[in-house]
């Protein structure tokens, strides 16, 4: 029996109002729309949704490039039905290299033409694409071909934040092993190619370093879903803190129009994120 259960009514329509346009009910069959459907801030971009799951004491894993099992059974499914409402599934290379994932969509009845496309930032082709977990689903048709989102090897500058994506039906990444540094890339860069190669909706699951950095860009992102599980990892762990803004004035981001949801033993918390003039003062 599949380990990924189906949501409940209740669970759905908690969900709904974060979900991209077009969002429908699996079980309905393809053309039934769950209501409430958001559309993207910024009409050049995909509708993004950031989510992850984490520690009481805000971490995502046990240690650095540790694959750690942190939401319960029934976040999972949450997850699986999250993965069937997105055209697209990104993560960073830590977490590809780390956890070598499926990113595929198991939820019941979930068909190839259901799957989102696998999504791996890696601006120096350090993730061993031809003997990962998503080159082998792929082949069995389980899941879409992966895109690598690298950095052009002719840039005009070094300054240029810019990248290109590389189609694994089209040709696979030679792996770089002497990869030192990595050049960053634009976020935006990254969502506005992903939006000309027609994904319209992308869902960011991680890892510690992608997600601290978009927790303070606010901006490109219209929903975080948070999975807080009932467990604390300690000193040691991999905490997402974004860093500080300068100004004392600011906080990274803050969470608008929030809703809390229990999930077996996990905690869902859901909202749009907004960058905040409202600091949160030290207690005199
Ligand atoms: N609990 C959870 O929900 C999740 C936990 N994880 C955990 O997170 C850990 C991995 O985190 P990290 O090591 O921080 O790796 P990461 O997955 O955040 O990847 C970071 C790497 O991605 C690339 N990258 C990201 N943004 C970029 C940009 N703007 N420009 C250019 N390159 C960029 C770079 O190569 C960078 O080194 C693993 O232990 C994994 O198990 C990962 C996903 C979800
Ligand atoms: N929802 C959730 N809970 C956790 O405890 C996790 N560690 C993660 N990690 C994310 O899920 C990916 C694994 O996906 P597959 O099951 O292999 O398809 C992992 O790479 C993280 O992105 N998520």
């Amino acid at each position: 029996m599949s380990e990924v259960k189906r949501l409940t009514g209740d669970e759905m329509r908690f969900l709904e109002r974060f979900l991209p346009p077009g969002a429908r009910s699996p079980e309905s069959g393809r053309g039934a729309l769950l209501s409430g459907a958001n559309m993207a801030k910024d009409e050049k971009l995909p509708f993004v949704t950031l989510t992850y799951a984490q520690s009481l004491d805000g971490m995502v894993a046990f240690a650095p490039g540790q694959r750690t099992t942190i939401s319960g059974p029934a976040t999972k499914s949450m997850t699986h039905f999250l993965r069937y409402q997105y055209d697209a599934i990104l993560v960073g290379a830590g977490t590809a290299v780390a956890d070598d994932p499926a990113l595929n969509c198991r939820y019941p009845g979930a068909t190839l033409d259901d799957q989102p496309r696998p999504v791996v930032v890696d601006p120096n082709l350090r993730f061993r694409l031809a003997d990962s977990k998503m080159h082998q689903l792929a082949k069995e048709h389980k899941g879409k071909g992966p895109w690598i989102i690298t950095r052009p090897k002719t840039l005009d500058s070094p300054m240029d934040r810019s990248c290109e994506i590389i189609d694994w039906t089209d040709r696979m990444p030679e792996v770089n092993d002497n990869a030192v540094s990595d050049g960053s890339i634009f976020w935006r860069s990254i969502l506005q190619a992903l939006k000309h190669k027609g994904i319209n909706s992308v869902m960011i699951e991680g890892g510690a370093s992608v997600i601290k950095d978009l927790l303070r860009l606010p901006e490109l992102i219209d929903t975080i879903i948070i999975t807080m599980a009932p467990t604390f990892i300690g000193q040691g762990g991999v905490s997402i803190a974004p860093r500080r803004p300068p100004s004392a004035e600011e906080n990274p981001s803050s969470l608008g129009d929030r809703s809390y949801h229990q999930f077996g033993k996990d905690i869902v918390v859901a909202g749009k994120p907004y960058s905040s003039r409202a600091p949160l003062h030290p207690s005199r």
